[in-house]
């Protein structure tokens, strides 16, 4: 049966993103994730022990456990993504922590674009801040499939249902305006583990599943686009590279779609077709393939394919094209997108060149205000792009497929990734 197989092997693992503003709480609620889930060494915990007690904490201050980086500790803030895992027996996760700060949206993008959920935590005395919509919008621009909404410090406001309910009521319907994904609302208290691991006592109103509930439950398997076949081809295994003489494979990770031996495909940009005779991966050969699996392909007929390529289903292609639409972030410091500017773009397996050819608006992540005037995009600005590249790629617009939909603009004198783009479309 080849259904369990995929159930088992694509759900035990939860990529999810941490956002907040300064101080809402992130580091100690993955602390106590950490911490509650056992996910610690001893020796970790000692050390946490020990450095809140010399700064005088009445707590054991477990935001400390994810201050991975020296600058951060000294200054006490969170200053680029650090990424954490821990288990549960139901499953793995990999949390990427991204800071709060308004000037790090890059950072934001770059966790959630890989990530299958977004925990978005408000500090409850406060409600919602312009951070909170802003990374709201953020997580659907990136297609993150499921939203939770953290109202934490609940212990500062008395477990007051009211206050609850009225940041819940405006994010939700904040959230309706964004075509936001599947919501969650739960009210927590990070410092103290209420509704994090069980559901608390002091919140009998709350009739929602706890964090790590929802986080072991949360339905992932069908967000994976298993329809539309992508295979972008990372690297050509020939003859002489292998000691089997006459093996010839493709390698590389399935983008989307389920592959299995017998399907007919298509290689683009050629568009000739063959049949799949052998699907291998490290542990042997398998009977099917499906994302994010890493595996080698052989074909019935010897074509010429080169990395950059792409295998699909000869009535299911993505579009070959040289214009494409894109949102897109800014992410270069130095220097701003300006029309006309020429970058190196990375998309899939594929490099190609490319010019901007124009810069329909700048948005205003907070009020959503489309600025048509803009000439430029600075560091952590989003606008919408139109782009030409020397060669064809071969895409898909970003909210049918993440991986094909996605692509980076490298600065060719530094080489220095200077934006992430979603295209919107492909002509
Ligand atoms: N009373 C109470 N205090 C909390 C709670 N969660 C966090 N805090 C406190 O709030 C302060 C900020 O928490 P952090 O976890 O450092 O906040 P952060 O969002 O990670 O902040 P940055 O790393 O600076 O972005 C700390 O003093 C925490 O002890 C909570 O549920 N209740």
């Amino acid at each position: 049966m080849s259904v369990p197989v995929l159930e088992t092997r694509t759900m035990d693992l939860l990529r999810f993103a941490t956002a907040g503003s300064v101080d809402d709480g992130k580091s100690t609620l993955i602390g106590r994730l950490l911490y509650d889930t056992k996910s610690l060494f001893t020796d970790q915990l000692e050390a946490v022990e020990a450095v809140s007690a010399a700064r005088g904490d009445e707590y054991t201050n477990l935001a400390l456990l994810t201050d991975g980086l020296r600058a951060e500790r000294e200054q006490g803030i969170t200053i680029d993504v650090a990424y954490r895992y821990f288990a549960t027996p139901r499953r793995k996760f990999i949390i990427a922590d991204t800071p709060g700060h308004i000037q790090y949206t890059r950072n934001m993008v770059t966790g959630a674009s890989t990530a299958d959920l977004a925990l978005i935590l408000v500090d409850a005395r406060k409600g919602l801040v312009e951070q909170s919509r802003r990374h709201a919008f953020l997580c659907s621009l990136l297609r993150v499939p499921h939203l939770v909404l953290c109202v934490n410090k609940m212990d500062l406001v008395d477990w007051s249902q009211q206050v609850y309910e009225r940041i819940a009521d405006e994010f939700t319907s904040f959230a309706a305006k964004l075509e936001a994904p599947d919501l969650t609302v739960i009210p927590i208290s990070a410092l103290h583990g209420d509704n994090i691991v069980t559901r608390s006592e002091h919140s009998p109103w709350y009739e929602g599943p706890s964090l790590l509930h929802h986080l072991e439950h949360v339905h992932i398997a069908s967000d994976r686009n298993l329809v539309d076949v992508r295979f972008p081809v990372q690297y050509v295994i020939r003859p002489q590279s292998t000691t089997i003489t006459d093996y010839r494979g493709y390698a590389g990770q399935v983008a989307s779609g389920v592959l299995k031996p017998g399907d007919e495909i298509m290689v683009l940009p050629s568009g000739f077709t063959s049949r799949i005779t052998s699907i291998d991966t490290a542990d042997g050969p398998v009977t099917e393939a499906y994302p994010p699996m890493s595996v080698t392909i052989r074909l019935q007929d010897e074509i010429d394919i080169s990395r950059g390529d792409l295998i699909c289903r000869p009535h299911n292609a993505p579009t070959t094209t040289q214009d494409i639409d894109a949102m897109i972030c800014w992410m270069d410091e130095t220097r701003p997108l300006t029309v006309g500017g020429k970058y190196t773009v990375k998309h899939t397996t594929r490099t190609a060149r490319a010019i901007i050819r124009s810069l329909q608006y700048r948005l205003d992540v907070n009020t959503l205000h489309r600025d048509e005037t803009a000439t430029q995009l600075g560091l952590n600005e989003i606008g919408r792009i139109r782009l030409r590249t020397t060669i064809p790629l071969l895409a898909d617009p970003y909210r049918r497929n993440r991986t094909t939909g996605g692509l980076i603009l490298i600065d060719e004198t530094t080489n220095r990734t200077a934006a992430a783009a979603m295209i919107t479309e492909t002509t």
